[in-house]
């Protein structure tokens, strides 16, 4: 039996004393600690008659009193002795060990462990996260009211301040509710007011008085009354008024430091110095700075890069710890999910000598770069606190009523370029005769500038002057055009263009300026559907001049990985911490065990930058992916790279991997039924993520694309990927294996969105796969037993309150019967420095 020593795992001392399953426990020699045999072992009366001892001792000490008063145990039993539920037990009601077993026969048995924690699978462990996450709820209503800011939502009515001085924002309401139910509630308070409003959907409302006195009444009658399990809280509305002369504080050079010196006094001056403040390193206040008006709020630095006031060995080992939090679930709920009468895998059974984890986490691969790492960044346009229309990051939550946009001073993770390019178009934006967008309102024109930078291969990294790395840039600025005049419009974006161009060039050095992109989007949200119209805006030339129209100039960039050169398209996913993912691509390399024998998919293959920088490494590539122009990407990327044993597929992967799988795989079945298990391996590339994705400035690791809803096969410019077979022999007659030389290797890297993967795909074949949530989540799917019968999901009502791993565990249920995935190892890679975000790789095989 395989034992997984507890040194090799390298694993963090448990944050805050919050590690539930101790990897620390000494419980690492599979020999010692033996985990239910199948054959009965003989029994020890001397044995029996501790545990008897012992069990009458744990139930007259337990009980919500007694659990902080736990006794040692006897010196005879070990410490973790019955600290950990029998799974056997558990499953058939009774076990061959008797009372003999180390493991507690239920919950009365069970002991609390040396660390002051519960078994995780346990009744008392899940009241006790509950009670933990009630607390943190509560401490983050209680926050609500600090961080409160919007943008113009009450409507003016040329009383200027007076009408932010007469207006107060009520929080907690229930999000159903609508401006008619807002109405009617202040009514049955007898509560007078002149204008009262609420949208759907977020939790906050806003109601505007007539005089101080009405104002007074109402906080003394609505402050702190109850509505459902909720107190109602009543907030300042934000933001106070902006005078359009004073010019933005950001200088061109994007330097935090001179931003903040050059800020103007009672300006943003107060949003600057909370950012400062986290300089000493002590991240206990939350970077919570005022704003002058008695309100608390975050900087976009405390927003965006939550982590920036930790040294980056201390982030990698707080990700490191959270990831192996994540894999811990794994084993959970694979367990849960076990069907009633078969056998827990091994690798569950093994889980315990390795404090709970599925497999070994082989630790944590850091970013080359640490700072300025991201080639693409996405700006709000929106209102600062002070009313100014702003270039930079949302500083909440919208559905909390946080609109308010502060620009990216002091984000470690930001580039120079980037930053000076948001300082650009903010500049522009104050001259504009277009408006801003206000999300409140869904009204406004301008909505969203990206950035996305590349680099030339081949060229030495410049690590003291990142800037020079960067050759090309592509400027895309998200507007809503509908309901404005075209000509105005047209006037519009000729001043932009000339804006930019001239910023670019007036900066020292000069900034690349590639393409400039309009993309015209209606949504509520800025996250645009895949064919949102694009328009591609001619860079005048630096006298002024129109430089090339718009048909000879193509809207792409190109950077690169290993080596390799990838275009890339406006709306096309590439990783944003090229460098970072470079290491990452590798890794999954490395552990996939590639020859020349390999059939490799890369499942949601982007612009095919997995597939393309391991092709040398393989038989052959067929790259699955939904999104049209990253399709088209990929096939020029393998074509400006010379690489020929490639076939990528534009469809939904959960459309196409089961007949893909079927034409490629037939020929070895009829060979031999067997020859496809045991060879398989799924790799998972997974980013793990915060929950709250509206504070993360944008797609850190996905698209951000609707999968579902977004392009039909139609629109692809490649095969549907259900061509007959011999079409599919066709394309893959290059130097590489075709179906004639059968591949005796399948190997699947699936490198999904945020949402994970479409449960059809998991049943086919093997993986390797990057998301810890979602790859935790699929990879219940994967190494969950099938039941003897499977059930048919009849009732999939409620999954919206299920969390990832219970909709996991309900979904294994319904899986094809197959053979399950055994977790062999992980390893996290950090692309996201700053951030809460991570990216782990994991080998599955069966
Ligand atoms: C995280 S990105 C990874 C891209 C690529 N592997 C890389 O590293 O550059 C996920 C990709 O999956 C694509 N995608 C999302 N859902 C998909 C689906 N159901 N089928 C195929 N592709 C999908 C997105 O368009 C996006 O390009």
């Amino acid at each position: 039996m395989a034992s997984f020593p507890t040194e090799t795992l390298n694993l963090p001392p448990p944050i805050n004393g919050q590690d539930s399953t101790s990897h620390n426990e000494p419980l690492q020699n599979a020999d010692d600690e033996q985990i239910q045999p199948s054959i009965p072992q003989s029994t020890d009366d001397v044995t029996t008659t501790a545990a008897e001892k012992r069990k009458r001792e744990d139930v007259a000490t337990e009980g919500p009193q007694s659990e902080s008063a736990e006794p040692s145990p006897s010196p005879s039993l070990h410490p973790l002795h019955k600290t950990s539920l029998c799974s056997y037990f558990r499953k058939v009601g009774t076990c061959c060990h008797g009372r003999t077993c180390r493991y507690a026969h239920g919950e009365e048995e069970l002991r609390i462990r040396p660390d002051n924690t519960w078994d995780p699978t346990s009744e008392r462990a899940k009241k006790a996260r509950k009670l933990e996450d009630g607390d943190k709820c509560e401490a983050k209503e209680d926050a609500v009211e600090e961080v409160m800011m919007t943008e113009a939502v009450v409507d003016g009515d040329g009383d200027g301040d007076q009408d932010v001085e007469l207006s107060k924002c009520l929080v907690h309401l229930p999000r159903k509710w609508h401006s008619d139910n807002l109405k009617k509630f202040l009514a049955d308070h007898g509560i007078l007011y002149k204008s009262a409003k609420k949208k759907k959907g977020m939790t906050v409302g806003f109601v505007k008085f007539e005089s101080v006195e009405q104002l007074k009444n109402a906080v003394e009658e609505l402050e702190g009354i109850s509505i459902g399990n909720k107190t109602l809280k009543v907030a300042n509305v934000v933001p106070r008024s902006f005078d359009k002369n004073i010019k933005s504080p950001m200088t061109l050079s994007g330097n935090a430091k001179q931003a903040s010196e050059s800020a103007v006094p009672g300006e943003l001056a107060e949003a600057h110095a909370s950012s400062n403040g986290h300089e000493d390193g002590n991240g206990n206040d939350e970077g919570l700075a005022g704003d002058g008006s008695g309100l608390k709020v975050k900087s976009a630095r405390d927003v965006v890069t939550p982590l920036a006031h930790m040294s980056y060995s201390d982030q990698l080992e707080h990700k490191k710890n959270s990831i192996a939090q994540m894999l811990k679930k794994l084993t959970r709920n694979a367990r849960k999910a076990c069907p009633n009468g078969v056998s827990l895998p091994e690798w569950i059974m093994k889980s315990r000598e390795i404090g709970g984890l599925p497999c070994k986490l082989e630790g944590i691969l850091g970013s080359p770069l640490v700072n300025g790492y991201r080639n693409k960044c996405e700006f709000s346009v929106g209102y600062s606190l002070q009313a100014k229309p702003t270039v930079g990051f949302m500083l909440g939550n919208f559905r909390e009523g946080v609109t308010a946009v502060e620009e990216p001073v002091d984000c470690p993770n930001v580039s120079e370029i980037a930053c000076k390019y948001a300082s650009i178009f903010q500049e522009f934006l104050q001259q504009s005769d277009l408006p801003v967008w206000n999300r409140f309102k869904n009204s406004g024109f301008w909505r969203q500038l990206t950035v996305r930078e590349g680099r030339t291969p081949g060229k030495p990294l410049d690590v003291e002057n990142l800037e020079v790395n960067i050759s090309e840039v592509m400027l895309i600025v998200q507007v809503s055009s509908a309901t404005f005049d075209d000509a105005v419009v047209n006037s519009e974006f000729e001043r932009l263009a000339k804006a930019f161009a001239a910023g670019a060039t007036a900066s020292s050095p000069s900034l690349p300026l590639t393409a400039l992109v309009i993309q015209d989007h209606q949504g509520v949200s800025n996250v645009a559907p895949a064919d949102a119209p694009l328009r591609l805006l001619s860079i005048p030339k630096a006298d002024g001049e129109p430089e090339e129209s718009n048909d000879v100039v193509e809207a792409r960039i190109h950077d690169s990985i290993s080596n390799l050169r990838f275009c890339i398209s406006p709306t096309a996913f590439f990783q944003v911490n090229t460098l970072a993912a470079e290491k990452l691509y590798s890794l999954g390399g490395d552990w996939a065990d590639l020859g020349p024998d390999t059939l490799l998919f890369d499942v949601c293959c982007g612009t095919g930058t997995i597939g393309l920088t391991l092709a040398h490494r393989v038989g052959m590539v067929i790259g699955i992916e939904m999104n049209a122009s990253a399709v088209s990407d990929a096939h020029r990327n393998a074509e400006i790279n010379g690489i020929k044993n490639c076939r990528f597929v534009c469809a939904k992967a959960e459309d196409v991997m089961g007949s893909l799988l079927k034409d490629y795989l037939n020929p070895l079945w009829e060979e031999d039924e067997h020859a496809s298990e045991g060879s398989n391996k799924e790799i998972t590339i997974a980013e793990e993520k915060d929950s709250s994705r509206d504070n993360v400035p944008e797609n850190e690791g996905c698209s951000g694309q609707d999968p579902e809803n977004d392009i039909a096969d139609s629109n692809c410019p490649e095969g549907s990927g259900k061509e007959p077979q011999s079409q599919l022999q066709k394309d893959c007659t290059s130097e590489g294996n075709s179906l004639a030389q059968p591949f005796k290797n399948v190997v699947a890297i699936v490198d999904p969105p945020r949402g994970g993967l479409h449960p059809t795909i998991l049943g086919g074949c093997s993986y390797i796969s990057c998301n810890p949530e979602t790859l935790v989540a699929n990879a219940i799917e994967l190494c969950t037993p099938s039941p003897d019968k499977i059930e048919k999901n009849k009732d999939n009502r409620g999954w919206r309150n299920m969390s990832s791993a219970g909709l996991a565990r309900h979904r294994a249920k319904s899986m094809p019967i197959s053979k399950p995935f055994q977790p062999v190892k992980a390893m996290a890679v950090d692309l996201f420095p700053h951030t809460s975000h991570c990216e782990m790789v994991m080998l599955l095989e069966r």
